[in-house]
């Protein structure tokens, strides 16, 4: 059952990976670039509930679990467990931390001592611990593996000998051995059969309720976050967009991530999946170099133009999306007019231009615009005939820059906050509750 009462806290928590900074990579003048696998998120798990953590692959979800466990040193931020600063915890209260904070692992395969038996392997914990001896420690593991329905005289078996269900279950007993409060699940039925998943969620389920258990589950699936989460929190590229109930993120999604991500899910019936669908197109982007505002406006449908502009979002998202490309630079001009029209390190002949630009429109343009449109999008193609690529993109940001790409909405504090512009304007239009 949840409570009102607050476990664990994690308010503005960062955790960075620095490439290019080995010793070597100064020598030669490399710059240490950040990969930001989370930047700032913030969030409330409250005893007895499960709180699921859910995004693409790559999203900070295992990053977050970790490093709220401290088994990543945090680059900024803070997490409380049951009112203590566990970043600032001293010897003591960091093994009575380790002891209470629990992790089990997507992988049962790996995550198994290959040359532990079962015993020994439930067994380690309470060892390191130091807790309970002799008779009353095997018979506490014997319990364990009983309550994780697998056969306490199954002891002195190793790994290997059992299915990846059983071993799943063994990895969730070692995790129980000390009695913790709070654990993390980080994707533990990924690895399994379906039909061994629903087993072990319902295991999980049960344990929940009979050890006052308080879970953040981590998981891209969302079958398996609707099955067993009270409250889900939705991450994008490092950052959390939406977090609310459960029923409210499945029935009433807000964040047009969340929707993409909802309406990626399969469909049963024909009907279902004749439905238009907002899908996830595009790459997710690099964590090293994440986009200014909101950092899901590059693969947005819903994307917020202008005020006064009068395009429908798939001619706007086309423009954006071109502007992008130039901006990266990522168009090669020197292939664009064949062996019709010459093009040299200053660009193309003045009387080239046109077709030159006519030629890019049709390959970079994925869909008609309204004559204004056209003529602007042109003024912009026109300066990469001239290989200047600055002055094409300004000519597309002056008219149409987002508000999305200029701030990145905040994720307010009420029951079901969204990170996301489309609900943070006011109704006059006027930039609100942003940063
Ligand atoms: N040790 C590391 N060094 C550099 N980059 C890392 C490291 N660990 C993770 N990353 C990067 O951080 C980002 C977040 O990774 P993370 O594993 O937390 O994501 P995830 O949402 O859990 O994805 P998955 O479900 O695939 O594990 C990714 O871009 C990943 O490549």
């Amino acid at each position: 059952m949840s409570t009102d009462e607050r476990l664990v806290r994690v308010d503005g928590l960062r955790k960075y990976f620095w490439e290019n900074d080995s010793i070597l990579d100064r020598l030669f003048g490399e710059e240490p670039v950040a990969v930001r696998a989370v930047d700032g998120v913030s969030f409330d798990v409250y005893e007895g509930e499960t709180l699921g953590l859910v995004g693409e692959s790559g999203c900070g979800k295992s990053t977050t679990g970790e490093t709220l466990l401290a088994l990543q040193e945090p680059t900024e931020g803070r997490v409380e467990f049951d009112g203590d600063d566990v970043y600032a915890l001293g010897r003591d209260g960091l093994t009575a931390f380790r002891r209470d904070a629990q992790v089990v692992f997507q992988d049962p395969f790996s995550s198994l001592d290959p040359r532990m038996t079962i015993g020994e392997i439930v067994c380690q914990p309470l060892d390191v611990h130091d807790v309970a001896t002799g008779t009353e420690r095997t018979e506490r593991v014997r319990t364990l593996l009983e309550r994780v329905g697998l056969s306490a005289d199954h002891l002195d078996r190793y790994p290997h000998e059992f299915s990846g269900g059983q071993r799943q279950r063994i990895g969730i007993a070692r995790a129980l051995a000390l009695e913790p409060e709070f654990l993390v699940l980080d994707e533990p039925t990924s690895a399994l059969d379906v039909s061994v998943q629903a087993q072990v969620l319902n295991l999980l389920e049960d344990l929940q309720s009979e050890f006052d258990l308080t879970y953040l589950l981590i998981s891209h699936d969302l079958s398996v976050i609707r099955h067993s989460c009270d409250r889900v929190a939705v991450m994008y590229l490092g950052e959390i967009v939406e977090i609310g109930p459960v029923r409210d993120i499945f029935e009433s999604p807000k964040h047009p991530y969340t929707r993409a991500l909802l309406e990626s899910v399969p469909r049963a019936t024909t009907a279902e999946r004749e439905r238009d669908r907002e899908t996830l197109s595009g790459d997710v982007p690099s964590p090293r170099d994440p986009p200014s505002g909101c950092r899901f406006r590059t693969r947005c449908p819903a994307v917020i133009p202008p005020d006064d502009l009068d395009l429908e979002q798939a001619q706007y998202r086309a423009i954006m999306d071109l502007r992008e490309r130039i901006e990266r630079r990522d168009v090669s001009l020197e292939s664009v007019g064949g062996d019709r029209i010459a093009f040299d390190d200053g660009g193309v002949p003045e009387r080239d231009v046109p077709a030159f630009v006519d030629a890019l429109a049709d390959r970079l343009l994925e869909r008609e615009l309204p004559p204004t449109h056209r003529d602007i999008v042109e003024e912009a193609l026109a300066a990469l005939a001239g290989v200047d690529w600055d002055e094409a993109a300004e000519v597309l940001r002056q008219r149409y820059e987002s508000v999305c790409e200029r701030r990145n909405p905040d994720l307010g504090e009420e029951r079901h906050p969204v990170a996301c512009h489309l609900y943070g304007l006011a109704a006059d239009g006027s930039e609100n509750g942003d940063r």
